[in-house]
């Protein structure tokens, strides 16, 4: 394919943000739904790990990227103690305005009017050092440069603070051949069937091909500015859950 450069983007990379954005403006309605029946509801576990994990407390300043629907926004307004706490501050943020309009509804829905911000996290318009923690959960491998994302994600979190990863993986081979079936033949036929919309959940199980392995994704923050990573394989190595730490 042409790598003919127009600005900053070759057009296999326009094309990627393009395709991306197309996708997740035509789930966007049938997302939650759609989630809950492709992970038979285990991204709800997921995400129950990373919110422990990511330890947030009262007061303390909160950045979801990629947040789509607000399922981990809405955790971290409870830990925050948000709307109580004069020092709380939580964000939902994503590039799509379609995912963000829908999570934005479902928290005014749960009485939680949070800030949301429409941004690409390759640009993330905060200042250096701002957040005690940041998410980004099964966002990641839509973006175009995964490591520039990174290391603004590292640049806003405060010294001491974390940058959780939560983002599919690579599983152990003996889950190899049920999981390229269900991810090749079930989860296209699904997204017909439920969301009349076999082509975007054909993108989204390549998009899971061809994002990193959790050591390369460990290295890569690592390579951005990270001191230290912590990696928790989770599920057989379907999903990973990588912690960036700044000091
Ligand atoms: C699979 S959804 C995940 C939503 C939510 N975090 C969750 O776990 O349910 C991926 C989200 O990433 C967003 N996204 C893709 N590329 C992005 C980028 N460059 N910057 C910010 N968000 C992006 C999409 O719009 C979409 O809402």
């Amino acid at each position: 394919m042409s790598k003919t450069h127009f600005g900053y983007q070759s057009v296999d990379e326009a094309e990627k943000a393009g395709k991306v954005a197309e996708v997740f403006h035509s789930v966007a309605s049938k997302y939650d739904v759609m989630n809950d029946l492709m992970s038979f509801g285990l991204h709800r576990v997921w995400k129950k790990i990373t919110i422990a994990r990511a330890n947030v407390r009262p007061g303390q300043k909160v950045l979801d990227i990629a947040g789509g629907t607000g399922d981990l926004a809405a955790a971290f307004a409870k830990a925050t103690d948000w709307g109580r706490n004069p020092d709380a501050q939580v964000w939902l943020s994503d590039i799509n305005a379609s995912m963000l309009g829908v999570g934005r509804d479902r928290l005014l829905d749960r009485g939680m009017a949070l800030p949301c911000v429409q941004f690409d996290a390759e640009k993330i318009p905060f200042p250096n050092n701002h957040f005690d923690v940041v998410t980004v959960a099964f966002g990641l491998r839509n973006m175009t440069h995964k490591d520039v994302a990174l290391g603004e994600m590292c640049r806003v979190i405060k010294p001491g603070g974390r940058v959780l990863v939560l983002e599919f993986s690579k599983p152990d081979a003996f889950l190899q051949p049920v999981y390229d079936a269900y991810s090749f033949k079930v989860l296209p036929w699904l997204g017909e069937k439920i969301a009349q919309d076999s082509e975007s959940y054909r993108y989204l199980a390549e998009s899971i091909r061809m994002h990193p392995d959790a050591n390369t994704l460990k290295e890569m923050m690592l390579g951005v500015g990270f001191d230290e990573v912590e990696t928790h394989r989770m599920t057989g190595g379907i999903v990973a859950l990588h912690i960036g730490i700044k000091y």
